[in-house]
């Protein structure tokens, strides 16, 4: 091709453009952004990399270009936590894949199985509720991430293997948490041995070693997960789950070939690693933004006591009655998108885009987070205002890929394969502690801190820790 490549800031030896992009790299390609434009091409050590930064350069790769960008990277780390690419999330794209996402969106993920399983989530709303009602007598504060994540687990891991794998306040909840926030921040790191292979094995930054634990223990957790599964088959005769469709699926590829062991395990471990953690810290966003912006919190209040009442708690069915904790939930995705750089995508061809060359063996970054917050779509970008999903052309706009200016599903074929639960969870839960608590932060803490942390999730620095106080008649939280 006689186009040039994309602009970008300088490569420097060995390291690329690594110095350019600082540590949390979805704020500082955003700002490479403003000066390179929203096609941007750089080094990240010997890594190939094009950047989108804006609705449109985000349309051109993921819907023109979609096919051509439709694999992933392959690094050391992503092999060490996906079961060497046997799972959905960074299988490349091909036969295995497809049947990943067959299955998943029949038993799971789509949208007859959504509503299939709608009584789990119900189940799991009312002890996050009833647990949170009895704590409120304690008069201390609560984790209000931790909380959210073994609820998102309780529900991933009653309808893909019947079983309820943590309590609220057991130490292994704790314990999970922890581990799916080790193994996101890790997948986010820039790991100096797929960047810089040539002092990798150094491990300078003991991200890889730290990786390696982190996967035992997650492998082992699954393994039992799946062990126990299978010793009680028996009690679920004519009655089967997730897991039991899976494992007995005679259903087969492009290729002729079924699912293995390690697409099995991969999957599970996906389940539980994109679906927890994602949807609660969306919600922990949204508590954050609106313990900051009290009349929000109080309006939100206002809109499900009219619709609801105050009587009994809020029930999926409510959702489309609610369009103010509808806007609520677009404008925390808008401003805090669980994955700011979406999860890399990769081309080994080389392609020509929008008069520019791109060289194979290039990875694509969607920067989610910086077209979020692009000031040329979005009018006060930094300030959170669910108000502006309610009236004019922003009313229209849909979060689940069709729309670019606010994709933090992503879009085209690797869109997030959970998003029809995502956004069911995120609407569901945070409605629920809405209507069903007022909220207070701890007594002492002035300032609520909005920092954000590194990893390929992007969670508060630190964790919302609150003060909950039930609004509703005490019949209404079915504890007598
Ligand atoms: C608010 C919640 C969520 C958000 C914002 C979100 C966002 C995303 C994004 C941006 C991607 C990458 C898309 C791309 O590569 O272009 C992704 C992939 C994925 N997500 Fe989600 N996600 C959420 C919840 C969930 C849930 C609940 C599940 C499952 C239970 C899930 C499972 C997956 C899987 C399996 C993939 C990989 C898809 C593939 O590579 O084909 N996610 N998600």
């Amino acid at each position: 091709s006689r186009l040039p490549l994309p602009p970008g800031p300088p490569n420097l030896p060995i390291i690329g453009a690594l110095p350019f992009i600082g540590p949390m790299p979805h704020s500082g390609l955003a700002l490479l952004a403003r000066r390179y434009g929203p096609i941007m091409f750089l080094k990240m050590g010997i890594r190939r990399v094009v950047v989108a930064s804006s609705s449109a350069s985000a349309r051109t790769f993921l819907k023109t270009f979609d096919s051509h960008f439709s694999d992933r990277p392959s690094g050391v780390i992503s092999k060490e936590v996906s079961y060497n690419g046997q799972n959905m999330v960074f299988a490349d794209y091909g036969p295995k894949w497809k049947l990943l996402r067959k299955v998943s969106s029949l038993h799971l993920l789509g949208s007859k199985a959504m509503s299939r399983w709608a009584g789990v989530r119900r189940d799991e709303a009312i002890s996050m509720i009833q647990f949170l009602k009895k704590h409120s007598d304690s008069e201390k504060p609560v984790l209000l991430p931790n909380l959210l994540v073994c609820a998102m687990a309780n529900v991933i891991g009653r309808i893909a293997m019947s079983k309820r794998v943590f309590h609220e306040d057991g130490e292994e909840a704790k314990e999970f948490k922890e581990m799916i926030k080790e193994l996101l921040v890790g997948q986010g790191a820039s790991n100096i041995e797929d960047l810089v292979p040539a002092i990798g094995w150094l491990d300078p930054m003991g991200v890889r070693k730290k990786m390696l634990g982190l996967n035992r223990r997650f492998d082992s957790m699954v393994s039992k997960l799946l062990v126990e599964h299978a010793e009680t088959a028996g009690e679920r005769q004519g009655n089967p789950d997730l897991l039991d469709l899976v494992v007995g699926s005679e259903a087969k590829g492009e290729d002729g070939e079924g699912l293995c062991e390690d697409n099995i395990k991969g999957f599970i471990s996906d389940l539980f690693v994109a679906g927890t953690d994602t949807s609660a810290i969306v919600i922990e966003w949204a508590m954050a933004e609106m313990l900051k912006n009290p009349s929000i919190l109080q309006r939100a209040q206002q809109e499900t006591d009219r619709v609801i009442g105050r009587h009994r708690l809020l029930d999926e069915s409510d959702i489309p009655n609610l369009p103010y904790l509808q806007a609520i939930c677009k404008e925390a995705l808008r401003k805090h998108p669980p994955t700011p750089l979406s999860i890399p995508h990769y081309a080994s061809e080389p392609c020509d885009v929008e008069g520019y060359h791109i060289p194979g063996k290039t990875w694509l970054l969607v920067n989610i987070w910086a077209i979020g917050r692009d000031p040329d779509v979005w009018k006060n970008p930094l300030v959170f205002d669910p108000e502006r999903f309610l009236q004019g052309k922003m009313a229209r706009i849909d979060p689940m890929g069709n729309d670019f200016e606010l994709i933090p599903f992503g879009a085209g074929r690797r869109i997030c394969a959970g998003k029809l639960a995502g956004m069911v969870m995120v609407q569901y839960y945070l409605g629920t502690l809405v209507h069903a608590f007022d909220w207070s932060l701890p007594e002492g803490v002035g300032e609520l801190d909005m920092e954000e942390g590194p990893g390929l999730v992007l969670p508060k620095a630190v964790p919302l820790s609150v003060m909950a106080r039930p609004r509703l008649a005490p019949a209404a939280y079915g504890l007598h």
